[in-house]
């Protein structure tokens, strides 16, 4: 659904160039929630702003709904524009205008006829939970009700995809979970593509499908979460599962291991092998609505001792690994 194809941008000052996108390639699929999780300044809203143009990439493309958005005259991308939907951190709304006034402002630029539109504004404020809030102004809603407003706006050119510019950043932990609740029923509902930049790993366990870790303006580590927790040296996986440094002990085996689902994995291994398993440490996540862990297990012996132990292991969980 998008494809970003060795996007560079590069910000030109009297202070020195800042490569704020330094080759940059990824793809998303229809119909998934893809997260791009970076500290401030990486280049992630630069990147974002670079999928509907907002920002001209210096190099590269950029494919949305297999169309080269780069190859479009100011017109047509205005069109593609309204079909790519975007919302903001601090929500960007119109102080001046009502809830149902927010909404209603893109459906005037299209040209949508009046009658038209409040039906469709009444629509999309009902979609979002606000239905009863139509007459009020941005000052009188909450946060969480200000960015369902801004997501309301979002949707009104019925887009395929939409782009969130750390949409929850502003707010609290509970209202940040109705948040994105709400998008991942979008998701599921619309069938909406969501292309988020966020620095919270909570967001990326809460609704991402697929992430792509972004540092200094390039992408370390991407694709789905869970192939990336398969990996033992996922820095997705070590910041969801923390579990610090392994401890040193005498004649016993330290092995990590990643399981995702209900898993029997343990008893199966004291079982089999009659080995007595110590759980030391372990951190379970729920993770794009299924559950996954890593665990740190305690063996017996040395890890030549356990070889059939681990390969036990190693059959059955996702990651393993032997600490020396
Ligand atoms: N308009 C601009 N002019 C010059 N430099 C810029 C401009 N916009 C961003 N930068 C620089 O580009 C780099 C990437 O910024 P960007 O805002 O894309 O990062 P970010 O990951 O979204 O961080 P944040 O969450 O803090 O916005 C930073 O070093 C920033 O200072």
């Amino acid at each position: 659904m998008i494809r970003i194809d060795g996007v560079r941008r590069t910000y030109r000052s009297r202070g020195g160039d800042v490569e704020a996108v330094a080759g940059v390639d990824l793809t998303v699929r229809a119909g998934e929630i893809y997260g791009v999780l970076g500290r401030s300044g990486a280049g992630k809203s630069t990147l974002l702003r670079c999928v509907n143009l907002l920002e001209r990439p210096d190099a590269g493309t950029v494919t949305v709904d297999g169309v080269d958005l780069s190859t479009l005259r100011e017109a047509d991308l205005r069109a593609a524009r309204q079909r790519i939907g975007m919302i903001h951190q601090h929500f960007a709304l119109l102080s001046s205008r009502t809830a149902a006034g927010n909404v209603a402002f893109p459906l005037e630029v299209m040209g949508v006829p009046r009658r038209q539109r409040a039906a469709r504004v009444a629509e999309l404020l009902d979609l979002v939970g606000l239905g009863d809030r139509a007459d009020a102004y941005p000052a009188q809603l909450s946060g969480g009700q200000k960015q369902r407003v801004g997501i309301a706006r979002a949707l009104a050119g019925e887009p395929k995809v939409l782009l969130s510019d750390e949409a929850t950043s502003a707010l609290d932990p509970e209202t940040t979970g109705s948040i994105l609740t709400l998008l991942r029923d979008l998701n599921q509902r619309l069938g909406l593509t969501i292309l988020l930049i966020t620095h919270e790993m909570e967001v990326v366990k809460r609704i991402c499908d697929s992430v792509a870790i972004m540092t200094d303006g390039r992408i370390t580590e991407a694709g789905p979460v869970h192939e990336l927790l398969a990996k033992p040296d996922s820095a997705l996986a070590r910041g969801i599962f923390r579990l610090g440094p392994p401890p040193a002990l005498d004649d016993t085996t330290v092995v990590d291991v990643t399981v995702v689902g209900d898993d029997t994995l343990i008893s199966d291994l004291a079982r089999t092998h009659d080995v007595d398993v110590r759980i030391l440490d372990g951190a379970v996540e729920t993770l794009a609505g299924g559950r996954a862990g890593r665990l740190r297990l305690a063996l017996p012996g040395t890890a030549a001792a356990n070889a059939a132990a681990l390969d036990h292991l190693r059959a059955a969980a996702v990651a393993v690994e032997v600490h020396p």
